[in-house]
């Protein structure tokens, strides 16, 4: 997970810049879907969370069976055009993202190895399911300029991560998640790529609905990544500015 809401003492950034020693980001930080939907997704994931702690499974490997599982939906179903199955398959294992922290910390055991895992496979799985639109459209679908756009949603998702991961890296804290974070990516390209796949049933009108949520994505992540680099780089300024003691 990013930043944990409620209060952040980030140790370098304290030594740096000690005004900022104490922030309250859990309000302002995060994006509409991780502010407003996380807590809801929480309550209903955490008995099944439980369940699988009863059954001796540990929180490292639904972070990996999770992964592999959105992974291969996305690389087996999205190539070809299956776009339904693909979206339900992913949908049935990505959700384990937000059951692994759930059984962490309901097992008391939240680690920064847990952190590192899940934050880098968050990665894997997003560029497989980014990749595999970009390879529907490089191939059967006949598109290079939404194949393009794909491959740009893939670019800039990574980029919006790295932002926050190379910033936190430096004891910078990059508290605004911005217009568009993970939740807000997947959200939308996985309701559109599912409900577009209906077209196989022979659903007519949907097959719009991904190319408009990838120009939204590919849109959207550019403008967090302009909001986060702002952020930092303020914040960088901040600090440099309080270590030459100005
Ligand atoms: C007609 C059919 C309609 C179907 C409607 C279905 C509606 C479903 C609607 C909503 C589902 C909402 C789920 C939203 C849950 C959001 C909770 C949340 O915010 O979780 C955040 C978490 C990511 O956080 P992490 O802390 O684990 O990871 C951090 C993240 O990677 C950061 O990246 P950054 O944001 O910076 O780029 C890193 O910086 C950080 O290091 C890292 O720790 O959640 C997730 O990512 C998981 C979200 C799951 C989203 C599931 C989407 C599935 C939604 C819909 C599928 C719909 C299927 C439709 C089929 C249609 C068939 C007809
Ligand atoms: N295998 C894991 C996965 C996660 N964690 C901890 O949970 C945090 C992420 O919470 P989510 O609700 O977003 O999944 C992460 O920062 C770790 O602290 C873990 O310990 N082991
Ligand atoms: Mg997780
Ligand atoms: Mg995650």
């Amino acid at each position: 997970m990013g930043a944990p809401g409620g209060l952040i003492r980030p140790v370098v950034c304290r030594a740096l810049w000690p005004q900022a020693g104490t922030r309250e980001i859990g309000a302002v930080g995060k994006a509409m879907l991780n502010k407003y939907a996380r807590a809801f997704f929480t309550r209903v994931l955490t008995p099944f969370a439980a369940f699988l702690i009863r059954l001796g499974v540990s929180p490292d490997t639904v972070t990996l069976v999770g992964t592999a599982g959105s992974v291969a939906g996305a690389l087996v179903f999205f190539p070809r055009g299956e776009f339904f199955w693909g979206t339900i398959t992913i949908t049935l294992f990505i959700f384990s993202d937000l059951v692994d922290g759930n059984m962490a910390r309901q097992l008391g055991r939240t680690s920064k190895w847990g952190a590192f895992l899940d934050s880098t496979l968050d990665r894997v799985a997003d560029a497989a399911i980014f990749g595999g639109i970009a390879m529907w459209y490089a191939g059967k679908g006949d598109n290079n300029l939404l194949c393009a756009v794909a491959v740009f949603c893939l670019a800039s998702g990574l980029v919006v991560s790295y932002t926050k991961a190379r910033a936190e890296s430096q004891g910078l804290p990059c508290d605004v998640s911005g217009l568009v974070e993970r939740a807000e990516r997947l959200v939308i390209s996985l309701v559109a790529a599912g409900v577009a796949g209906l077209q196989t049933f022979g659903v007519p009108y949907v097959e719009w609905l991904l190319p408009v949520a990838l120009w939204l994505v590919a849109a959207g992540s550019l403008v967090t990544v302009f909001q986060r680099m702002l952020t930092v780089r303020r914040e960088a300024f901040e600090a440099d500015r309080v270590a030459a003691g100005n």
